[in-house]
C-alpha cells in the first residue's frame, strides 16, 4: 500500500497556507471554518488537542460545505480512526509509526506524516510516503535545513508547519521541495476567543495570496 497522494495532493497544491487550529469551544469551529474559507483558505487542519476537537471536526464536515476539514495531532490509529469517523477528509501526524501506516492503509482518507531527519525521510519512503510534513519547521533547522535535502532526497515534497509565519513563509514557499506551509498565524488564539471572524478572514486572505515562485 502507499499514501494515498491522488487525494493529498490536491489539499497540499490548493492554498499556500494550510492553516493549523485549535478549538477550545465548540461554538468556534463553524465561524472559524467559514471566516477562513471566505478567506480562500478553506482546507483547514483542526488539531486534535482539545476535548472538543472532534466534535468541531464533525460539525465543520457537516455543516461548512466549502471547507475540507483535516485533522490534526493525530499519534496512534485510535486518533487516525476516531478523526475519519468524525468526517476528516485528511490527516496529519508530526510522525510515522507503523500503527499509522496500518490505519492509513485501511482507510480512504489520505495521511500526511511528518518527518524531519534523513533516516525518518527514508523510512516514509520505504512505506511508500513521498508527501510529508516537516516537523517543527523552525525549531529543527528551517528553510536552510529543508533546502539542504532537497538534492538528495529529491522527490519528496514536504509542508513545513512550526514556527511558520507569514513573514518566513515566502521563503520557504520558493523551495523546490515545499507544496504549501502549516501555521496557526491566520487564527491567532486571542481573536478567535473574541469572534473576530472579519480580522481573520482578512488574515486568512493576505495568507492566500502567498504564492509558489513557480
Ligand atoms: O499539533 C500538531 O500536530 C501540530 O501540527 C502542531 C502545529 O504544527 C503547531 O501548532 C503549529 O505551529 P505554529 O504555527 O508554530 O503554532
Amino acid at each position: 500500500m502507499a499514501q494515498k497522494t491522488d487525494l493529498l495532493l490536491p489539499v497540499m497544491t490548493g492554498q499556500p497556507v494550510i492553516p493549523v487550529i485549535k478549538i477550545a469551544r465548540l461554538a468556534d469551529a463553524v465561524p472559524l471554518a467559514r471566516a477562513l474559507a471566505r478567506g480562500g483558505l478553506k482546507a483547514i487542519e483542526i488539531t486534535l488537542r482539545t476535548p472538543v476537537a472532534l466534535d468541531a471536526i464533525k460539525l465543520v464536515a457537516n455543516e461548512v460545505e466549502e471547507a475540507v476539514t483535516g485533522a490534526g495531532t493525530i499519534l496512534n490509529r485510535k486518533h487516525f480512526e476516531g478523526a475519519v469517523e468524525a468526517g476528516s477528509r485528511f490527516i496529519v501526524s508530526p510522525g510515522l509509526t507503523p500503527q499509522l501506516v496500518a490505519a492509513a492503509d485501511e482507510s480512504n482518507v489520505p495521511l500526511l506524516p511528518g518527518a524531519v531527519t534523513s533516516s525518518e525521510i527514508m523510512t516514509a519512503l520505504e512505506a511508500g510516503y513521498s508527501l510529508l510534513k516537516f516537523f517543527p519547521a523552525e525549531q529543527a533547522g528551517g528553510a536552510a535545513y529543508l533546502k539542504s535535502l532537497s538534492s538528495p532526497l529529491a522527490g519528496v515534497r514536504f509542508c513545513p508547519t512550526g514556527g511558520v509565519t507569514e513573514k518566513n513563509a515566502p521563503t520557504y514557499l520558493g523551495l523546490p521541495n515545499v507544496l504549501c506551509v502549516g501555521g496557526s498565524w491566520v487564527a491567532p488564539d486571542e481573536l478567535v476567543a473574541d469572534g473576530k471572524w472579519a480580522q481573520i478572514e482578512d488574515l486568512a486572505r493576505q495568507a492566500a495570496t502567498l504564492s509558489k515562485p513557480r
